[in-house]
């Protein structure tokens, strides 16, 4: 049976870090919202019947832009006070409509520069997996820990260590029933399978597909995005 592709993409995210006059889901990227371009990439995949986009209960800025170019969108208002909480209650939403156990690809509203390429790839490689995955970048620079006064305590060996990105895909099940009961230590869905005792396979991503963070982030994405994809920077 060919397997089935369901999107999520938690966006009630208030963006403090980014230290804007709104989150940072909205800031423009080229003209459309930080949003769009995330939302835009998942809908070059046919393979994703729809995407479940996550916003915070009385959101007033989504209503101000256009999506009428994204037809496989479905807008919910249950954001939580978490990514982990918006997830659940995103998942929790697929599962009261879903008879099925369809894969599920949770992307952050914060990585617009997510290449098409990437995308295809880690379906690809996860959609007959036992487990699923996410994509990941290793690090590429030496990792110190810091002291409370902000001195080295530790050089940190990285030959092991990866940057996790998203999307992360998992079966709708398993991901539900991995975000019950306590969320505070999981920030993304590959801590939750982990810590139902689950080893997520790692696909190498590309550096490109930054999350939007801090404010010199936003300049750093118009840069990168049309060589993310150019097919849709349009
Ligand atoms: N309660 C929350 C918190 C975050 N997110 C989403 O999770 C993604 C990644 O989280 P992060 O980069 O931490 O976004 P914010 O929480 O908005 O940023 P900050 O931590 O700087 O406030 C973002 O798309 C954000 O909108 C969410 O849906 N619900
Ligand atoms: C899920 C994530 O993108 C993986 O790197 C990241 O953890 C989300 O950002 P946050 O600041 O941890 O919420």
């Amino acid at each position: 049976m060919t397997p089935r592709f369901v999107a999520l993409v938690p966006a009630a995210g208030s963006g403090s870090r980014m230290r804007a006059d709104c989150p940072k889901q909205y800031l423009l990227l080229h003209g459309k919202p930080v949003l769009w371009h995330s939302l835009k990439v998942l809908h070059t995949e046919p393979r994703i019947s729809h995407i479940v986009l996550v916003l915070t209960e009385g959101d007033p800025w989504f209503a101000r832009f256009d999506w009428s170019d994204l037809p496989r969108l479905q807008v919910l208002y249950c954001g939580g006070a978490s990514r982990a909480e918006t997830v659940r209650n995103g998942l929790a939403n697929i599962a009261s409509n879903t008879p099925d156990d369809p894969w599920i690809l949770v992307h952050d509203a914060a990585r617009p520069c997510l290449s098409r390429s990437d995308l295809t790839h880690l379906i690809d490689q996860l959609h007959a997996d036992a487990v699923g995955g996410l994509l990941a970048v290793p690090v590429p620079e030496t990792v110190k820990r810091a002291t409370l006064d902000g001195h080295v305590a530790q050089t940190v060996p990285r030959q092991d260590l990866w940057l996790a990105q998203t999307p992360q895909m998992f079966r709708l099940r398993p991901l539900l029933a991995a975000h019950q009961g306590v969320l505070d230590t999981i920030t993304d869905e590959a801590s939750a399978m982990e810590r139902q005792g689950d080893s997520p396979r790692l696909i190498t991503g590309s550096r490109n597909n930054l999350k939007i963070t801090y404010p010199e982030d936003l300049a750093l994405a118009a840069l990168l995005l049309p060589a993310a994809d150019p097919q849709h920077s349009s």
